[in-house]
């Protein structure tokens, strides 16, 4: 590597920690980001004379705002709701919307630059931002969930809209919320802009697959990483975290390819199934009562709730992180190598953590970072996009077709930039990383220093 090329990445790196003083998730983001792109900077010096990195780690806008709204004890609350928009340049903003008590400056920077290069490897005309709240949705009625997505929407109306910023999910933002937000958007607005938000209800401009759309499509790029190694998901088992929507969905197409799924987990605990899970009790649990995952193991006996240690700790040929940040640790990452993981794909955003990632690196297995790995969401959401601009509904298998071609199509990116960067097919984190930043770079090249 040219000391040029890593002086300039150190510089911007060293400029980004003291003008965003603590924000730990942000750094971190950026950092793995920053440390795949040497060999892409040595091929492209003007990306410097451009100053295209100090660019792309500085948000467009960030929007941050007061939550205030009244629980059903007549007690008032008040919470900070923000939105990053982080780079537009190869479209309006589009990323989702997280209410969970954790959210910060810090998380919503760094979801929203991760949100760049996932969206710009889907190849559909999307920007990347996100957005939340540290509203905690836990044991909260329907109507408490309403009046604070109206309250939420009410401060950030002004900011969003279909050519402008486009929200969509995440964690504690389902089908539910996106119909709340929506309502008091065209309330506010006057108009009926369907193309303003995401993951909206079937009957009023929603498209098929999207509730799935994450976890089909790491599925499908698991399956896609195995087969370069002449492997397919048939008789593999496979541990998944979460019990949300992008692990159930995962869990569903796992089963329909005839792996083993034996996990699934929530801020309460996790699940070994040693007959592989139930999915139907899973979904009734988690979707329709609302549950904790302790409800499953009362009424499935196969089952062990466990509140030490993690998932990961289950020997598995195939592990997918399906929660949240920093669920994996160098630790964890160590217990899957020894026990013989063949492959880590990633339906979290950043679920691996700096060490984590390393020890997985060194090892001869096949991990699939977030970014390329959990892009089917986002892709369908530009389908949903292109289907209410259209003004049409398409069918399943016709979006679920796509899916998959999309997800082949970011694989293929990976692979090659991983081979024209690194010299070897299989290094998905500066594929992934050097495919999404090139593609937005160029278009920022051509529309000048804005
Ligand atoms: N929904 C989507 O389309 C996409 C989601 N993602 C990412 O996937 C992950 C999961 O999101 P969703 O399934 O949409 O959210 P969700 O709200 O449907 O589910 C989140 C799940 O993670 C669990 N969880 C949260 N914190 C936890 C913790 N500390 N320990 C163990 N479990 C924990 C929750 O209990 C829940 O089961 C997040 O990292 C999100 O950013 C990524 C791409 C798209
Ligand atoms: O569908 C979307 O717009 C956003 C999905 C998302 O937030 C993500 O990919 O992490």
């Amino acid at each position: 590597m040219s000391s040029t090329a890593n002086d300039y990445i150190e510089s911007v790196r060293r400029e980004l920690a003291v003008r965003n003083p603590g924000e730990k998730e942000f750094h971190e983001a950026v950092t793995g980001v920053l440390d795949s792109l040497a060999p892409v900077l040595e091929q492209h010096p003007e990306y410097r004379d451009f100053a295209i990195l100090e660019r792309i780690v500085e948000p467009e806008r960030m929007i941050h705002f007061r939550v205030p709204w009244v629980d059903d004890g007549g007690v008032y609350h008040v919470n900070r709701g923000y939105r990053v928009q982080f780079n537009s340049t190869l479209g309006p903003i589009k990323g989702g919307l997280r209410f969970h008590p954790t959210v910060s400056a810090s998380i919503v920077k760094f979801l929203g630059f991760e949100q760049i290069f996932k969206n710009a490897l889907t190849a559909q005309q999307i920007g990347g931002g996100k957005g939340g709240s540290d509203f905690d949705p836990h044991g909260r009625s329907d109507n408490e969930i309403m009046r604070f997505c109206q309250s939420f929407m009410t401060g950030l109306y002004r900011h969003v809209g279909s050519k402008v910023d486009i929200p969509a999910g995440d964690i504690g933002v389902g089908g539910r919320e996106i119909g709340y937000l929506f309502g008091q958007y065209k309330r506010l607005v006057g108009s009926f802009e369907a193309g303003m938000i995401t993951g909206k209800g079937l009957g009023w401009g929603g498209s098929l697959i999207r509730t799935e759309a994450t976890g089909y499509g790491l599925v499908a790029f698991t399956r896609e990483m195995l087969q370069t190694r002449g492997e397919d998901f048939e008789g593999q088992t496979v541990s998944v975290s979460g019990s949300g929507n992008v692990a159930i969905y995962s869990i569903e197409k796992l089963l329909a390819l005839g792996a083993k799924p034996v996990t699934f987990s929530d801020s309460s605990g996790w699940v070994y199934d040693a007959e592989g899970v139930d999915l139907e009790l899973l979904k009734e649990i988690k979707d329709v009562r609302r549950g904790r995952v302790a409800d499953y193991v009362k009424e499935r006996p196969s089952a062990d709730l466990h509140t030490d240690g993690a998932v990961w700790d289950v020997p598995v040929d195939v592990a997918l992180p399906c929660a949240t940040q920093y669920e994996i640790d160098g630790d964890h990452a160590r217990t899957l190598v020894k026990n013989g993981v063949k492959a880590v794909a990633e339906g979290a955003n950043m679920p691996t953590d700096a060490e984590g990632i390393e020890v997985f690196e060194a090892a001869d297995l096949l991990y699939g970072p977030g970014k390329a790995a959990n892009a089917g969401g986002v892709a369908v959401s530009a389908l949903e996009m292109q289907q209410n601009s259209a003004r049409q509904s398409w069918t399943r298998e016709d979006i679920a077709d796509r899916l998959d071609s999309i997800m082949q199509d970011i694989h293929r990116q990976c692979v090659e930039a991983s081979e024209k960067y690194t010299g070897r097919p299989d290094d998905y984190v500066v594929g992934s990383n050097a495919a999404g930043f090139v593609r937005v770079a160029e278009a920022m090249l051509d529309q000048g220093v804005v």
